[in-house]
């Protein structure tokens, strides 16, 4: 028996020598194997990491949200995750931002890679510098440790070269996207060269006819710059951390063998595997950030806008409180993210610096306790030196593995950034197709009213104007008028009359081309026609001649062989001739906004017109501040040279100068009729007098009752 198992053992022995002997024999070919599959196991689970982050319940929008990241109803910023629709709106964004291979910004990537490639070279020299020069003290050889010394001062040029170089490329690069993304957004929100883009009013359409964005200047300032800024640290924060960790580990396997580094990659990939799954939805935060900032800014911005308006009521109190509310949502937000990157920095730098550091110093003492098949015998110098080498490869390995690690941190963060500015672009898009998504009132929802809101009208191109069969309807969906039928001659003059919000100026907008058409047909010139003068006109920033020219330059005046002679009498026909020399001539430059009157403005606003000369005019209240004399003058003014009026006011003193009447009447019906003015007036008059008679009845009544008393009393 005895004997049987000794013979076992005999057997087991031997069968494990021959296991270690082709063990050996075969080391070379395993190495080789385990080297590979960790590059490729490296490039696997970055990818996978960063592909695949399934969004979070939380950080989800409705279902209504989904696929285009927009705002849901609670106002929720649009769905955050570094997932499949993160990566299609970045390589969307990506061909906006690098829109070939020969362009400035793929230029400027290829020079950044090769410097991280540089950076990296650096470091492993450094590395085995650094071991060299510790061996040479421990062996005490002076001139050895000189010599590695002045090695040391030597490669320091070329590694602050680099990473100077470096910074300076990413910046770069940062501009050239937010140059890039800003010309794409500027020319789709203002307009482009291109003749078919003149017309397209995107800034206020997005503004007027959609919910989806609450502040496009946020988005076009700060959003873009940050998402840029992201974007090209996240090159760097991501490319060379993957590559650093693959050759750092590369050289780490040639010093301490595979099989040490596949044990210490297991540990690490379950531990960091255990940290992904805590990580905060970073990236939400980044969007909800940018999104509560936005409406903090946007109330300021109104209280400098109606300062005026607000410093006469006294509406300090309530406006305290409205930027006190906004802040403290901002505070709120922010407060929340800093709690959790606090105990998410604590986790983090627990387990990267002190867990896996423990684990790779383990790692570095596998040459010093056990012999190496392959590997010669080395002296005290030699163990030290592989030590140092393998340490600061370990360090830089495990700080690149780190930096993989953090980037998915900025890659949520970017993916935040993503979302907004892919919304930008969508809801911009979607605009130009004449898609709106804005909040309906309840009676939209009225069959009739609906089947009236999914419709789209012709809009033809005429000299004169005439609508048929148009529905009036705003953007939020609520009908005005169902059919408006008219129609006018260029030089016939129209007088748009109307209680207050029955849609005398939404004629306008269609008119202008700014809401859309929902029905029939409407034939008119082209918006560039068309110049309004509203009750409060707009004034530019510039100089006094820009103010009458708007939105023409000087070039342009002078190209159409105009001179500040000829705009001073154009001013003359509005007796503001003298603003010239009371502001200090043509060019100089003031906040007219608060520098001219009410009245001054309207006027100005008319000088305007007459230098345009347009075919027709829409006036909305714009004669409500200047006197009735000078309101007649610019009128007769306008009719000399050949404009045709749309008129809107409530002062009867306007009506001769038109021809024809529309006149709404609140309900949702109208009449359109000739404007006999005389006729009117007459019967206004006589209404005007009846009136006052009719106050009076009262008191005769009462006189009457008087009387019958006192006769009765005399009887
Ligand atoms: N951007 C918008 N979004 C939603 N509704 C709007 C918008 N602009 C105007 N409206 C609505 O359209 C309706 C008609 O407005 P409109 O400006 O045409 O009135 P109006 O007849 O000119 O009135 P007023 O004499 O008071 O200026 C109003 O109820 C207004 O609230």
């Amino acid at each position: 028996m005895a004997v049987l198992s000794t013979l076992r053992v005999e057997q087991l022995n031997k069968s494990l020598k021959n296991l270690s002997a082709s063990y050996l024999r075969h080391r070379p070919l395993v190495q080789r194997v385990l080297n590979i599959s960790f590059v490729l196991y490296v490039l696997g689970t970055t990818f996978r990491g960063l592909s695949s982050r399934p969004a979070k319940p939380s950080n989800s929008t409705s279902k209504k949200g989904k696929g285009k990241g927009k705002d849901d109803s609670s106002g929720r910023p649009p769905r955050v995750a570094v997932d499949a629709l993160f990566y299609q709106r970045l390589s969307r964004i990506l061909r906006i931002v690098i829109p070939g291979i020969k362009s400035k910004e793929a230029l400027l990537l290829v020079m950044h890679s090769s410097l991280l490639i540089l950076r990296t070279a650096i470091s492993l020299y450094v590395a085995a510098l650094d071991g060299k020069i510790v061996a040479s003290l421990v062996r005490a050889e002076p001139a050895q440790f000189a010599f590695n010394i002045l090695r040391w001062l030597l490669v320091a040029i070329p590694a602050t070269w680099t990473n100077s170089w470096l910074t300076f490329v990413q910046k770069k690069l940062a501009i050239a996207y937010r140059t890039r993304l800003t010309e794409v957004v500027l020319k789709e929100y203002l307009g482009g060269d291109e003749e078919e883009d003149k017309d397209r009013k995107v800034y206020y359409q997005l503004s007027n006819l959609d919910d989806r964005i609450k502040n496009p200047d946020q988005m076009i300032t700060h959003d873009i710059q940050r998402f840029s800024t992201h974007l090209a640290a996240i090159y760097s924060n991501l490319a060379k951390p993957v590559l650093d960790v693959i050759l750092y580990n590369y050289q780490l396997s040639q010093n301490v063998g595979a099989e040490g580094l596949l044990v210490l990659t297991i540990l690490v990939q379950s531990t960091a595997a255990l940290l992904r799954r805590v990580t905060p939805p970073f990236g939400a935060y980044a969007a909800m950030s940018a999104q509560l900032a936005g409406a903090l800014r946007h109330t300021h911005s109104r209280l400098a806008e109606f300062a005026e308006e607000i410093a006469f009521m006294g509406g300090e109190e309530t406006e305290k409180m409205l930027v006190e509310r906004d802040y403290a949502t901002v505070v709120l937000h922010e407060r929340k993210v800093l709690r959790r990157r606090w105990w998410f920095g604590c986790a983090e730098e627990g387990l990267v610096k002190w867990t896996w550091g423990a684990f790779g110093l383990v790692l570095c003492a596998i040459p010093v306790f056990f012999k190496l098949p392959g590997m010669e015998n080395v002296d005290l110098g030699g163990r030290t030196e592989g030590f140092v080498t393998n340490r600061r490869l370990l360090l830089s390995s495990s700080d690149a593995f780190g930096r993989v690690m953090y980037s998915y941190k900025d890659l949520s963060e970017l993916a935040g950034y993503t979302a907004r500015v892919s919304l930008l672009l969508d809801t911009m898009e979607d605009i130009k197709k004449g898609k709106f998504e804005k909040a309906l009132v309840s009676s939209a929802s009225i069959e009739e009213n609906a089947k009236i809101l999914q419709g789209r009208g012709e809009v033809m191109f005429s000299e004169n104007i005439e609508f048929e069969n148009v529905p009036i309807v705003t953007p939020n969906g609520d009908i005005l008028v169902r059919s408006l039928n008219f129609s006018i001659k260029h030089g016939q003059h129209l007088l748009i009359v109307g209680p207050n919000g029955c849609g005398k100026s939404s004629l306008f907008r269609i008119l202008g081309g700014l809401w859309p058409v929902y029905g029939g047909i409407v034939r008119k010139p082209p918006p560039s026609d068309f110049l309004l003068i509203p009750q409060r006109p707009y004034l530019s920033v510039g100089t006094l001649r820009d103010q009458v020219i708007y939105p023409h330059t000087k070039e342009d005046m002078q190209a159409r062989g105009i001179t500040d002679v000829d705009l001073l009498r154009i001013l003359a026909a509005v007796q503001m001739e003298n603003v010239v020399d009371r502001e200090g001539g043509w060019d100089v430059t003031r906040e007219w906004r608060d520098a001219l009157s009410g009245g001054d403005k309207q006027k100005i606003a008319w000088a305007r017109l007459f230098y345009h000369n347009p075919k027709y005019a829409i006036l909305d209240e714009a004669t409500s501040l200047v006197p009735p004399d000078m309101e007649g003058r610019m009128m007769d003014h306008a009719t000399e040279l050949g404009i045709t009026l749309l008129t809107v006011s409530h002062r009867p003193s306007l009506w001769k100068y038109h021809h024809m009447i529309l006149h709404y009447d609140g309900q949702g019906g109208y009449v359109f009729t000739k404007l006999d003015a005389e006729k009117r007036l007459a019967l206004q008059q006589e209404k005007q007098t009846l009136e006052n008679k009719l106050l009076d009845v009262p008191k005769w009544k009462a006189r009457l009752a008087e009387l019958k008393a006192i006769e009765a009393g005399l009887a």
